[in-house]
């Protein structure tokens, strides 16, 4: 492996990597071992204070620039993360325990998409010309908000710093990006990444830290924006915080989603579809339809398929390209899983395959999938973050799109059927930001991706993003004289 878990120093700000051992230090665990691959301190307020200074002055600099000129650095940055896409995935393996055979084509793949993308969009960030009656004019600047921060999860390490900073630096914007505390690791290479790339100095600076760190940022008055990826209590938190100071958000929350398949779709991509939907990363995605909806003529003959796909399963070392099923992120993680699996237990659900802690090191658990789960059964209801498939059976549309909408969450919704009127018909009525027909959790760069109710705010990707990365100012041209009433 070319990069060392150990990174230089725990912080990137100003362009280069820099300590402040003053800080608490913060284990950095392999999640399929649980050795300890790295020890960074938590940024001192000295840091945090370093980091958006340098922000700030880089800002100014970069706005200056032309869009072209923007995109070219990121469409460079993108380049170089494409050439070394093998040992930032094994990095990304290492950070969160994922399998390499999903980090090689996920991770940082999808933060050079973002960059690629956003570097062609930012020559063409424009305002418009409004011609008014009698000879008046109006046009519309597009502005950068200016100082930005980014909060990450720690399932997706790369992709979460990428989707942030490229729309955001697309914009003329500058950021302070702040990993999760479990995935400190991936971020400070896009932070290198993007100085190589000729990112001015402070443009894109990484602090790390729990939600001290990270509150700290947010209410910072030199921050005009705060972008979130995490648990819904965190972007409550966050939110209110922000809103206090009346500035930008964009939440990207979390999420427990329906799956519903009827009984004319093609099984085998139903269940496929169910099986990324609940067990790609380990079941660590935001977007998982966990609430997989049956109709009830075909619950059997899914369940036996199912539970036959799932022996093909590669549970093993994560950077042996067969593997395909890594272990939790943490110790924590698979507690909180375990004891989800012991409610659904107690609760009656049936707990068809899957759910065993693996007797070794690490944080390893079996992708669990529960039947006869019904909508009031906690599993049904709170979101696990885990490999935990709930199966539930339904008898017709009206009812399955209310029981699926019968939640506080909107994040994503798939449905699998040949009939592709029902399958528009209840897709409309499914209450998600994020929705799949005949799919699940195809991310690409060109769709917005993001949830509604209490899933989030804003939307990350596509060209939507330029709308919560920028503000317009708009200016009214008189070309005649000023008629005023005295
Ligand atoms: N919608 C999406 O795009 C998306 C993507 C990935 C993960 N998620 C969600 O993230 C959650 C799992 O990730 P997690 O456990 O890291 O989430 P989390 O909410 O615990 O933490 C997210 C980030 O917020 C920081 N944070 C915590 N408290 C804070 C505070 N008071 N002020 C500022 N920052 C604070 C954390 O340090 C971390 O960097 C799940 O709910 C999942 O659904 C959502
Ligand atoms: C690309 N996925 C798989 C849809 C994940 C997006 C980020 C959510 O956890």
């Amino acid at each position: 492996m070319t990069y060392p878990t150990q990174p230089v120093a725990s912080h990137y700000v100003h362009g280069a990597y820099v300590e402040d051992s003053a800080g608490a230090p913060m284990e950095v665990n392999y999640p399929a071992t649980g050795e300890v691959i790295a020890t960074l301190h938590e940024a001192t307020p000295a840091i945090v204070d370093r980091a958006l200074d340098a922000a700030r002055e880089a800002q100014a600099e970069w706005a200056a620039l032309s869009g072209t000129e923007r995109g070219r650095v990121l469409r460079r940055a993108a380049d170089i993360i494409g050439a070394r896409n093998h040992d930032l995935s094994v990095l990304e393996t290492r950070d969160t325990g994922k399998p390499y055979q999903e980090t090689s084509v996920a991770d940082a793949t999808s933060g050079a998409d973002a960059l690629e993308y956003f570097g062609g969009l930012a020559g063409s960030l424009t305002g418009e010309h409004i011609p008014l009656p009698g000879g008046d004019w109006a046009y519309t600047m597009r502005e950068p908000l200016g100082v930005c921060v980014g909060l990450g999860a720690w399932n997706y390490p790369t992709q979460i710093a990428c989707w942030k900073a490229a729309p955001a630096l697309a914009c003329g914007n500058a950021m302070v990006f702040k990993p999760s505390e479990t995935t400190p690791l991936c971020a400070l290479k896009v932070a290198e990444i993007l100085t190589e790339a000729g990112a001015p100095p402070g443009l894109f600076n990484v602090v790390q830290g729990a939600g001290r760190v990270g509150a700290a940022l947010t209410t910072d008055p030199r921050v005009a924006k705060v972008s979130l990826t995490g648990s819904v209590p965190t972007g409550k938190r966050v939110y209110a915080a922000a809103a206090a100071e009346m500035k930008h958000v964009t939440m990207e929350l979390g999420g427990k989603s329906p799956l519903v398949i009827f009984e004319d779709a093609d099984l085998d991509d139903a269940v496929g579809g169910a099986i990324l939907g609940n067990f790609y990363s380990s079941g660590q995605v935001c977007s998982n339809g966990t609430r997989v909806f049956v109709h009830r003529s075909i619950r059997d003959t899914f369940l036996d398929r199912l539970a036959e796909r799932l022996q093909g399963a590669v549970i093993g070392d994560p950077l042996d390209p067969a593997t395909s099923f890594g272990p939790m992120v943490s110790e924590a993680q698979l507690q909180i899983v375990q004891s989800y699996i012991a409610k659904g237990v107690g609760e009656g659900a049936r707990l068809v395959t899957g759910g065993q802690r693996l007797d070794r090191p690490g944080y390893w658990i079996t992708p669990a999938v529960f039947a006869d789960v019904t909508d009031d059964m906690v599993i049904a209801r709170e979101e696990i973050f885990g490999p935990v498939m709930c199966v539930l059976d339904f008898d017709d549309e009206d009812e399955v799109i209310a029981r699926a909408n019968a939640t506080e969450y909107g994040l994503s919704a798939g449905v699998f059927t040949r009939d592709l009127r029902r399958g528009h018909r209840v897709i409309a009525a499914l209450q998600a930001g994020s929705c799949f027909l005949n799919s699940y959790n195809d991310a690409p760069v060109e769709l917005p991706f993001g949830g509604v109710k209490m899933s989030g705010v804003g939307r990350e990707n596509s060209k939507a993003a330029i709308e919560h990365y920028s503000q317009m100012k708009s200016v009214y041209v008189r070309m005649g004289r000023v008629e005023a009433p005295f």
